[in-house]
């Protein structure tokens, strides 16, 4: 099988698997007891505004940015193209982006975040990732490394949405970390 339909019966699997989870309202707030916040404290963390069963990141970005830290969140440009990341601060408005995504508004200034917090559909423990096949994670992670190799790619997603394997292709970007509501892991 070629390296596209790989992907797109990964992603069918992945969704039956998230969609099966029983307890997201407790899922989202043990994403705060693990999020290893001291270690990344000082840094601006690009978010995440979740989209239909993703797990709630809402509350993790409502700590972090209560407790003082610089958060952004991610605005999607037409498809090819790299995500930007702008300012955001719990209580400030979002708008409408592509993909049913809310943004914030044009008159946040643009950050290049140091931690980036990745939204997926499925991850291997060695850091492999598969998202809905924009490429948009890809496309900004190659663009964020090329001007700062530490960029940390944290990939955020439910325990049950690890997989074993992943197809991956030459663009896929590696993961260097895992937060889900059972554990964060640097991956080694
Ligand atoms: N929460 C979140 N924000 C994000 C992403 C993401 O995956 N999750 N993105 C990641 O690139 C970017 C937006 N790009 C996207 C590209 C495609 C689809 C997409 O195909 N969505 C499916 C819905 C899947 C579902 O129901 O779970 C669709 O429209 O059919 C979504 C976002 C930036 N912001
Ligand atoms: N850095 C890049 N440069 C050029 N093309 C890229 C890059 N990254 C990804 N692509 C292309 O984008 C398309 C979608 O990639 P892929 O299927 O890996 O998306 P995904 O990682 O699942 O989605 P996303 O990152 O948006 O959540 C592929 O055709 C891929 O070749």
């Amino acid at each position: 099988m070629d390296l596209k339909s790989e992907k797109s019966r990964a992603r069918i699997q992945a969704k039956a698997r998230r969609a099966g989870v029983d307890n997201p309202r407790a899922a989202a707030v043990g994403l705060i007891g693990n999020f290893p916040a001291q270690e990344f404290r000082g840094q601006v963390i690009g978010g995440i505004w979740p989209l239909s069963s993703e797990i709630d990141t809402r509350p993790l970005m409502k700590t972090l940015s209560e407790a003082g830290f610089s958060l952004a969140l991610p605005c999607t440009p037409r498809a090819g193209k790299p995500l930007t990341f702008r300012t955001w601060q719990t209580g400030d408005r979002l708008k409408a982006g592509a993909y049913g995504t809310r943004e914030p508004y044009a008159d946040a200034p643009i950050v290049e975040p140091a931690i980036v917090l990745v939204p997926l559909l499925a991850f291997t423990q060695s850091g492999a990732r598969l998202g809905y096949g924009g490429g948009y994670y890809d496309r900004t992670l190659a663009a964020l490394r090329a001007c700062n190799p530490a960029v940390f790619a944290c990939g955020v997603g439910y325990a049950a949405q690890e997989a074993a394997s992943l197809p991956l292709g030459p663009h896929d970007a590696r993961l260097d970390g895992i937060l889900t509501e059972q554990y964060f892991k640097r991956v080694i």
